[in-house]
């Protein structure tokens, strides 16, 4: 059997980011400053949300498929959960099936559930399944309809303080993990798509955020990463534009209202992982590559880390910034 990556295209991500400019004695710093994570994380889950422009560029997604199998390899267990919007709406315009929309939502109707369905699952997972399994045979591509994994409720936007309904789109209103432990429990690495029954049988499109700190939550992971398309968490206090590098559930709860309305989803995600007893929760920009390993194996991390907490440190934090 030959498992054997593409090691051209691989040469720009695995290798590209330890550039020939830092000394031979940066780099032992590197890797030495590894070893506590490593030995920490030893054993541990962490879930990955995979979205954003690391789904989108050829090179960032085949050095998020290494990173995954760097994890695997050190006996972390990663799961990975994927979003797909973009390729939904790529779809669609190819099929001319623009649809509708109401209040800046696209109505998810049954026939748009179809092409949701099959780009999520048959697309978007597949693609990632198969980067992943360049290095081995790890991952394994699983939906929410997979063995009772995620039930759906259906949700309705705000609109105005109003609730407008926008079809087949729902919440995760159950989980039942046991389909994804069998596979991490033999080392496979799981690529969840967020498409799930209602109580109905009715397949609904779940936001795939939510999907990961509820699966994460479920199953007692160690961490969830959100990949997302900036830095982290920014704030103007104490300084114009800094980034919070480590926020507690308690400040990040006061800061909440005055966030991007991007970040709201995956700052939400974070709160309920952490209240839901995972001990981290972190939002990484998705757009360097290899930003898992550099949140994961080095002290300071690259991100924005939540943890759960009274606010009052989390502010000393920023203070002290
Ligand atoms: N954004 C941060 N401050 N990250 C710190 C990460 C620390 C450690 N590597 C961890 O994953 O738990």
């Amino acid at each position: 059997m030959n498992y054997e990556a593409d090691q051209s295209a691989d040469t720009q991500t695995a290798h590209g980011g330890v550039r020939d400019d830092l000394t031979a004695l940066d780099k032992a710093h590197v890797l030495a400053e590894a070893l506590p994570w490593l030995q920490k994380f030893h054993g541990k889950t962490i879930v990955v949300k995979y979205g954003g422009n690391a789904m989108v560029d050829d090179t960032l997604k085949r050095a998020f498929a290494a990173d995954m199998v760097f994890l695997r390899t050190c006996g972390i267990h990663p799961i990975v959960v994927h979003g797909g919007g973009p390729q939904i709406t790529a779809m669609l315009e190819r099929l001319g099936m623009e649809g509708q929309f109401r209040g800046g939502f696209r109505v998810t109707t049954p026939d748009v559930m179809e092409i949701v369905r099959m780009v999520l699952f048959g697309q978007v997972g597949r693609e990632l399944v198969g980067l992943i399994n360049s290095y081995g045979p790890y991952a394994v591509g699983i939906s929410g309809e997979d063995a009772h994994l995620f039930t759906a409720q259906k949700r309705s936007a705000m609109i105005d303080g109003k609730p407008v309904d926008i079809g087949l789109v729902g919440d995760v209103s159950s989980v039942s993990p046991e389909a994804v432990l069998d596979l991490v429990s033999t080392g496979r690495i799981p690529v969840v798509s967020t498409i799930a029954p209602d109580r109905n049988g009715v397949v609904h499109n779940i936001n795939a955020d939510t999907a990961a700190a509820a699966l994460a939550e479920e199953i007692g992971a160690e961490k969830l990463i959100v990949l997302t398309d900036v830095e982290g968490l920014y704030t103007n206090w104490p300084d114009e534009d800094s980034l919070v590098s480590e926020i507690d559930s308690g400040a990040l709860t006061q800061l909440l209202p005055n966030l991007a309305s991007g970040m709201i989803p995956k700052m939400e995600a974070c709160l309920r992982a952490v209240r839901g007893g995972v001990p981290s929760a972190h939002v990484i920009d998705g757009r360097v590559p290899h930003s898992v390993l550099l949140e994961i194996f080095t002290e300071k991390g690259i991100g924005t880390m939540v943890t759960l907490g009274d606010g009052i440190r989390a502010s000393e934090d920023l203070v002290g910034a």
